[in-house]
């Protein structure tokens, strides 16, 4: 485990009532660092970042954050220590405007971004400030509840295949996004299965199988082994 280890993740093991799906899962994301979990459909992806946040029926091993073990601590205890976590079907409330969505998490801790910066970074959302929730698009709804988190003063975002199902030109804003969010020092954990995006802001890559890691790809060598991971993410 190097120093610099914001989230160091060990032996992760979770399940979901008799079905046992994270069999010891091991990877650490440093600070500043955007890092992805590839691999393919079923493999464990969006079931890890659950296990991080503990929204798993049951889960064992290790999650340090900060220096501090979260696994048996109670859900609200990772949000509180500063994870972002944005799932996959982005829990946008539908009866709620925008800039309520936006307001609605509790900020957590200084440092986080404003709404004035919040509306420079996703001018749509200033746009749509009064929009109800649901009338957005995918795109649109997909910024909306990564900029939620970016209020809350969390540091570390983990977001669960933000680019599903939208049309490639969103893919690319969602994409220039993410690298404006890494550069302003927020530290990133992506699920995706389209590494070709991912490789465009991703320093690393951990490819799940089975619910374990099986390879970690520095992005420069993603060129290289682009074949190989085709066929094992089977795109
Ligand atoms: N709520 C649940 N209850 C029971 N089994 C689940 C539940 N959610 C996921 N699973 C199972 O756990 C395994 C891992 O699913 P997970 O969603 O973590 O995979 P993934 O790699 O994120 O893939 P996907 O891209 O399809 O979401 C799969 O076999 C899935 O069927």
């Amino acid at each position: 485990m190097s120093d610099a280890s914001m989230l160091n993740v060990r032996g992760l093991n979770a399940w979901y009532d008799e079905s046992h799906v994270l069999h010891g899962m091991d990877f650490e994301v440093r600070e500043g660092e955007c890092v992805t979990l590839l691999g393919r459909n079923g493999a464990g992806k969006s079931t890890t970042l659950k296990a991080i946040m503990g929204l798993v029926p049951k889960r064992a091993g290790s999650v340090m954050f900060r220096g501090r073990e979260l696994i048996a601590a109670r859900p609200d205890v990772a949000g509180r220590a500063g994870i972002g976590f944005c799932p996959e079907d982005r829990g946008i409330f539908a009866g709620l405007s925008v800039e309520e969505n936006l307001m609605l998490p509790p900020v957590v801790a200084p440092g986080g971004m404003s709404v004035a910066d919040i509306h420079t970074l996703f001018p749509n959302l200033a746009e749509r400030a009064k929009s109800a929730g649901t009338k957005l698009s995918g795109g649109e709804q997909q910024m909306l509840a990564i900029a939620r988190i970016l209020r809350t003063g969390a540091k570390l975002l983990l977001l669960d295949e933000p680019t599903e199902g939208l049309a490639p030109v969103i893919v690319q804003q969602i994409g220039r996004m993410i690298g404006e969010i890494k550069r302003r020092g927020f530290t990133v954990l992506l699920v995706e299965q389209n590494f070709h995006f991912a490789s465009r802001m991703a320093d690393r890559h951990y490819l799940v199988e089975h619910g374990q890691v099986v390879d970690m790809i520095p992005n420069h060598e993603l060129p290289t082994r682009a074949d190989s991971l085709h066929r094992r993410l089977g795109i």
